[in-house]
């Protein structure tokens, strides 16, 4: 006998029911196991937002989260932006193929489609993709060669008095200052007038315009809850985002530089000729004096095309903000190292004084002879990296070693991490500038060391900041002995949640006059 079942109708909240999981599962979860796949271990991810929560706890700037990472997953490991794997990467071997052997593959610092589609950043080196920088990069190259930077030396000396000025103000008063106020003023006069020839006064007047929006355009805002939502669900948002021209950097900020930039190129166009870096980058095309010292280990072959006048505005305004707040943070961290180390100082300042015997200009020869300051600066950038971490992009399926990396993962390496990895460096908490003795430098893997990032992708500025760290400081230590006083944080406390290394209170130093003859 058959049984007439009459048909059941099924309500769609319960074929919901039986679907979300699944579809959550899918959309959630299984991306999770991309990096086991891969072989690479790491702190347990959560369903769609990865380890956001443990990026978020660490922060921008966090030299301990770094160290302990690497300690704990090793060399290579891996974590989630969202649902995106990251690789972070520290083994030599690897990073020598990343940043040069197999540079081609990696020239990169982000996927395509991952970065966000609005002026000026779009058109910025920092951002741009495979062909595009190779063009603008090698155009924008010969402004560093270095026939350039000796053409800086006057006004790099000139902007390096007004902060000798700077010092002697609080030494005559006996007041400690925070330095990175100082040196911040200064990096603004420089970048200001060696690559645009404009006469900002930021040392003399702390309200400055440029002074006022430099600062604000670093403010980025950390817990923004829009950058999340950007790296949980990037192909949702970038579009969302570009579509209302969202900027992570503040549009006054944004308008202020434009503004500026483009009176600048106005003004060149109708023939207010100048020998600087903005001219250069407008001249650049039909200059033939590509540097081949350009980079540390390969030289870009990109072809010379014109730019056009938002890549100009876009990178003028790049260099500004790439040149004043590193090199500002790297300037003020060397001067606290040589306070809290007065035999370093010492030595520094009597270098420094050897080669300016018969000499008026710290010039390019100069900054050239003085290995121990230069010492002092690398192991002041070794501590205190003002990049914490540098990026790229696999642009294909790469296989390294054990590894094989797909196609569009990106890859972090953690500069705080390599710098303060006690196989590399011993005691790293140590300033020990005799780590950059010649002999040191050349037993130690180049990629030990990199705040300027390695290949030929490094940082375009390294040897301008280089001969402006060297200047700032020559000046300086000439005339006054800088000391730590009541106020000096020691140890600095480095706050977490800023992009560059930043003390929670400043970086509070005092200036001492030094007598005539003195050492
Ligand atoms: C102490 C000072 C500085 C430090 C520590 C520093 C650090 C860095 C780092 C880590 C990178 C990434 C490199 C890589 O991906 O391998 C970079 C890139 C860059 N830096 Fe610097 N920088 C400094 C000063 C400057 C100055 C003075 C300028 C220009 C005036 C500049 C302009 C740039 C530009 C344009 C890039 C992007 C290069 C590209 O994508 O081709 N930097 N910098």
């Amino acid at each position: 006998m058959e049984l007439d079942f009459p048909p059941v109708p099924v309500p769609l909240s319960w074929i919901l029911l039986a679907v979300l999981p699944v579809l959550f599962y899918l959309y959630a979860v299984r991306p999770m196991q991309a990096l086991k796949k891969l072989g690479v271990s790491g702190p347990t991810p959560l369903p769609l937002i990865g380890n956001l929560h443990h990026t978020i706890q660490a922060g921008l700037y966090n030299i301990e989260a770094q160290a302990y990472g690497m300690a704990t997953y090793g060399k290579v490991y891996g974590v989630y932006n969202g649902r995106v794997p990251v690789l972070v990467i520290s083994d030599p071997e690897m990073l020598r193929e990343i940043f040069v052997k197999q540079f081609h593959k990696f020239t990169n610092r982000a996927p395509e489609g991952m970065a966000l589609d609005v002026k000026p950043q779009s058109r910025m080196l920092t951002q741009l993709l495979d062909e595009d920088w190779k063009n603008v990069r090698s155009t924008i190259s010969p402004a560093f060669s270095g026939g350039k930077l000796k053409q800086m030396t006057e006004a790099m000396n000139s902007c390096a008095d007004l902060l000798v000025g700077n010092f002697g103000n609080f030494a005559e008063k006996g007041e400690s200052f925070d330095t990175k106020e100082l040196t911040g003023a200064f990096t603004t006069d420089v970048i200001a007038r060696t690559g645009f020839g404009l006469d900002v006064d930021s040392q003399r007047n702390p309200q400055d315009p440029f002074v006022v929006y430099s600062k604000k355009a670093f403010s980025f805002n950390f817990l923004n809850p829009l950058i999340w939502l950007f790296f949980m669900f990037p192909s949702v948002m970038k579009p969302i985002l570009e579509k209302f021209n969202y900027n992570f950097m503040a549009k006054d900020v944004t308008d202020f530089f434009y503004n500026i930039l483009e009176q600048v190129m106005g003004m060149r166009q109708s023939g207010h000729g100048r020998v600087d870096f903005m001219q250069l980058m407008m001249d650049a095309h039909k200059d033939d004096d590509v540097d081949s010292s350009d980079t540390q280990e390969g030289k870009v072959q990109g072809t010379k095309k014109p730019l056009s006048k938002d890549d100009v505005v876009a990178n003028a305004f790049l260099l500004f903000l790439a040149g004043y707040e590193t090199t500002a943070t790297a300037m003020a961290f060397t001067l606290y190292n040589l306070a809290l180390h007065q035999e370093a100082q010492d030595r520094a300042r009597q270098e420094i004084k050897q080669v300016m015997e018969g000499r008026d200009l710290v010039n390019y020869e100069a900054v050239h002879s003085m290995p121990y300051l230069d010492m002092c600066i690398s192991e002041t950038l070794r501590m205190y990296s003002p990049a914490a971490n540098n990026g790229r992009v696999a642009g294909e399926e790469v296989k390294l070693k054990w590894l094989t990396i797909p196609k569009n993962t990106l890859i972090v390496i953690p500069i705080l991490g390599i710098h303060y990895d006690p196989e590399r460096w011993p005691e790293p908490n140590k300033f020990i500038p005799e780590r950059f003795t010649k002999e040191e430098r050349e037993k130690r893997d180049p990629y030990d060391w990199q705040p300027f990032g390695a290949g030929p992708r490094n940082c375009i500025g390294m040897r301008l900041a280089m001969m402006e760290l060297k200047v700032g400081l020559a000046k300086v230590l000439m005339k006054y002995r800088i000391v730590t006083g009541p106020d000096t944080d020691i140890p600095l406390k480095i706050m977490k949640y800023k992009q560059f290394p930043t003390p929670e209170n400043g970086i509070r130093l005092r200036a001492e006059p030094l007598c005539p003859g003195s050492d």
